[in-house]
């Protein structure tokens, strides 16, 4: 099925946090806010040995958040005990020292966050959402230099991303094409062959700038050369040598505005309620894939499908029971949709399905598998299980016709479905 790839996908990798601190009020302050605003589980201690017993008991920790004061161990000692369990360390303190900070940070400390600051809270809670989300981002690094490369893959690794490498910029492109995880490139500006400038130019061509994030790297005294890597295309510039936190500041940013991007996209192409594309998103890729398909000479039919009777179920079980009918409904039409089919939510009750390649009794039994499944379902709302059934129109495609013509018939065939009973599949008359 298609739809619009989401920035962040939510999978199984580790969530569990620890918060190490020994201010009660601190702990619930933060904990509450991690828990609310990203839903990740926090697990507070208040000594070190609480600490090391949690740390044994689970196996799935995404991240340390940990103060320096504590009553059974000195800074080092907690901070050795976390990092060498190799758990990603925050450092969030109000111990307030210029070189305990450029120790900590040298050693792989992710961050060291003053308490006292104001917008602390807030930062943490973006530290985290944003350490969280990092880790299904793949970052590319192109550098000819293996040991400039090895090192910025290190930065971005202490962050969470997934690092890909490449020497040369031939080899980036070819990443860069098979690879749609990838979100963020750091691309150097001295290479030989194919320079930074021309790289992102290329990169470009095969990916547009709300998509992956470019980041020019250069440490060359030009004063042309910013310019010239934000008009062939790049998002930013580092020069080099760039500090840790500078780096990170610079690529999160990056990161933010991708997704955010994204958000806005999300909320002009899905339907809110059920995750979908929406009407006027499937009716701008249809206009597009219609006759695109139609050239190809692909079988092609358009279905549009309606919940037998839901005023019924919002008037006996609730609007809220109607919206998880809805969503179930949804969820069952994605699992239904093979990659090349298009699903949306068309509005209220109302879905609609393009389903290229099928003709015949294939694509009859297509649909009325699908009929089957939605009649099969059982949705858990408050007070039980309530079912439903569907009607569906459809329309198979012969030459000539157009998107306007394709959906026309289907509802007239969904209507055709209503009249003759309900929860059936039409595809004539
Ligand atoms: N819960 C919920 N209900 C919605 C939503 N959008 C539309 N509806 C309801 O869907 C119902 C549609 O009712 P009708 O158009 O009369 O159709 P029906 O009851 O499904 O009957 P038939 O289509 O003739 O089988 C109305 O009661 C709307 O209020 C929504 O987002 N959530």
């Amino acid at each position: 099925m298609t739809l619009l790839q989401p920035i962040v996908a939510r999978t199984t990798l580790p969530q569990r946090v620890l918060l190490l601190e020994n201010s009660r009020a601190y702990t619930q302050a933060v904990a509450g806010a991690i828990e609310q605003k990203l839903e990740l589980p926090v697990m507070v201690a208040t000594t070190l040995s609480e600490a090391r017993a949690l740390l044994d008991r689970h196996d799935d920790w995404f991240l340390a958040l940990t103060g320096l004061v504590l009553a059974d161990g000195d800074r080092d000692e907690v901070v050795n005990c976390l990092l060498e369990r190799g758990l990603s360390t925050v450092v969030v303190t109000g111990v307030y020292d210029e070189d305990l900070r450029e120790r900590l940070l040298r050693r792989r400390v992710i961050d060291f966050v003053l308490k006292s600051t104001p917008g602390s809270l807030d930062y943490i809670v973006w530290l985290v959402k944003r350490l969280e989300r990092n880790r299904r981002i793949s970052a590319l690094v192109v550098d000819d230099s293996s040991s400039a490369r090895a090192h910025t893959a290190s930065l971005l690794e202490t962050y969470g991303y997934r690092v890909v490498q490449a020497e040369d910029g031939d080899a980036a492109l070819r990443l860069l094409e098979g690879d749609p995880t990838i979100r963020l490139a750091l691309v150097d500006q001295e290479m030989p062959g194919m320079q930074g400038v021309e790289l992102t130019r290329r990169m470009r061509g095969v990916r547009a700038r709300d998509r992956v994030a470019v980041i020019g790297v250069s440490g060359r005294e030009d004063a042309g050369l910013v310019a010239r890597f934000l008009k062939n295309g790049a998002n930013d510039f580092l020069r080099k040598p760039f500090s840790r936190e500078e780096f990170f500041c610079r690529v999160s940013q990056n990161v933010d505005q991708l997704e955010l991007i994204g958000s806005l996209q999300d909320l002009a192409t899905r339907d809110f309620l059920t995750g979908l594309p929406n009407r006027r998103h499937f009716l701008e890729q249809a206009e597009r894939l219609v006759p695109e398909l139609r050239a190809q000479d692909q079988p092609l039919a358009m279905a549009i499908l309606d919940i037998d009777h839901f005023k019924h179920i919002n008037d006996g079980w609730g609007h809220d029971a109607g919206d998880h009918a809805l969503r179930a409904m949804a969820g069952e039409l994605s699992q239904h949709a093979r990659p090349q089919d298009h699903v949306a939510r068309f509005g209220g009750e109302e879905f609609c399905l393009l389903v290229p390649g099928l003709e015949g009794d294939a694509l009859a039994s297509y649909f009325e598998t699908l009929r089957q499944r939605i009649e099969a379902l059982r949705v858990r709302v408050p007070g039980g299980a309530l079912r439903m059934t569907v009607s569906i129109g459809v329309r198979t495609a012969t030459p000539g016709d157009d998107l306007h013509r394709l959906l026309g018939d289907a509802d007239r065939r969904l209507y055709l479905a209503k009249a003759g009973g309900r929860n059936r599949v039409v595809m004539a008359g």
